[in-house]
């Protein structure tokens, strides 16, 4: 089922909590609903299921305008952070839960609502307990026992309000993968709400990026990744390192540091992002760059080695970050007090001058026109 927002808002008091958006979200789609505590996700998310109600604007189903529709007959499954299980019911109760409260007419027989809970069991890869209490799960297993419990209503949407976040990053990582194979195997249209830039990035077709009640960007994930639309994106998916400067004679210049820009620049000052795949680290500084830094710390766990970088002689608002392979950790042997040179082959400048306040630049083509060049 498709679900579109048509020039929704809603005030709490004065508070603008959002401002009029409008979203579509296809059938079968998962979106992300990704953005900083009180973009307001979590008011979209209960508009959409109908347990808030929107100042102005349509919510449709599948076409359908289900704007003063009532919660219990739009057909939304929801799970949220905390697992609202009943801590008196096994878990097979629990799930039969909403079925077997059904009006007599729309119920199920009794024998058909075994079935179904021994099937969703199956989903959710939980047999096993079915006859445990909650208090005896752990808390994975919970949400997926609040997840069966949702499905169980045979949704035509799945709404989730941060469903993982208060689950350790192990657990979280192999359920949100689950719960997208879930998806895609029952079909159902989710979105779901999290301020974790990694965990919608991963799971969703379509990132939906808010802040301050308003649709800052919508776009898959590799498009938001690479095409961040604006610098609020840009610093909210994170991962990025950033030389603050003035432009002097086709430079980004501060104090002793500078990066050469590959094409004519015509700002004043700018900010250059960069994030840790777009530079290499050198022993030398280059003819495009020298940003000199410090090696602060050095982290093998995972399958990159992570490099703390100080700046030397100039200034970042964090320190920086750059990954390198461990084969190249074997051969450089990089160690805390080192210096070295970062060298960017890409990235997005911000500055005054450019439309949007951001331009995408890169050193690698400069560099592969010379290597065709000479070849
Ligand atoms: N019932 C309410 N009464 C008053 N203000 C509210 C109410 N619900 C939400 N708000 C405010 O609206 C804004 C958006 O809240 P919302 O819960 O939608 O944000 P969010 O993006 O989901 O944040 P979080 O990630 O912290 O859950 C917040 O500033 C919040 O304080």
């Amino acid at each position: 089922m498709s679900i579109q927002i048509k020039q929704v808002s809603k005030k709490f008091g004065d508070f603008q909590a959002l401002k009029p958006l409008d979203l579509t979200i296809n059938k079968g789609e998962m979106v992300g609903l990704l953005g900083p505590s009180g973009s307001g996700k979590t008011t979209l998310l209960r508009i959409i299921a109908g347990l808030e109600s929107a100042d102005q604007g349509h919510i449709l189903f599948s076409g359908k305008d289900v704007t003063n529709l009532h919660v219990r007959d739009r057909r939304v499954g929801f799970v949220f952070q905390h697992y609202a299980l009943f801590r008196h019911m096994t878990v097979a109760e629990n799930i039969a839960f909403g079925l077997d409260v059904l009006p007599k007419a729309q119920r199920p027989s009794k024998s058909q609502i075994k079935q179904q809970v021994t099937a969703l069991l199956e989903k959710v890869q939980l047999e096993h307990l079915a006859q445990r209490y909650p208090g005896q799960l752990s808390g994975g297993q919970k949400q997926r026992i609040a997840l069966a419990r949702a499905l169980a209503m045979q949704p035509r949407v799945l709404l989730l309000d941060e469903p993982f976040g208060a689950l350790d990053a192990k657990v979280r990582k192999e359920l949100r993968r689950w719960l997208r194979d879930l998806h895609d195997d029952l079909g159902f249209t989710s979105v779901f709400v999290t301020h974790d830039q990694e965990e919608a990035l991963e799971v969703s077709d379509r990132v939906v990026v808010m802040s301050q009640g308003k649709i800052e960007q919508q776009a898959t994930p590799q498009e938001l990744y690479h095409q961040p639309a604006s610098r609020f994106v840009y610093d909210f998916l994170g991962g990025v390192n950033v030389f603050e400067g003035q432009v002097h004679n086709n430079r980004l210049q501060q104090g002793q540091a500078w990066v050469a820009f590959p094409h004519a620049e015509h700002a004043e000052s700018g900010q250059l992002y960069l994030r840790s795949h777009e530079l290499s680290l050198t022993l030398q500084p280059s003819a495009d760059a020298h940003l000199p830094l410090e090696i602060k710390a050095v982290s093998l766990i995972g399958a990159e080695v992570r490099l703390e970088l100080e700046p030397i002689g100039w200034n970042s608002p964090d320190l920086w970050e750059v990954s390198i392979s461990h084969t190249q950790y074997n051969s450089w042997q990089p160690q805390r007090g080192d210096t070295c040179y970062a060298q960017p082959h890409s990235g997005q400048l911000f500055s005054s001058d450019t439309e949007n306040g951001l331009r995408a630049l890169s050193w690698s083509n400069k560099l592969v026109l010379l290597k065709k060049k000479t070849a």
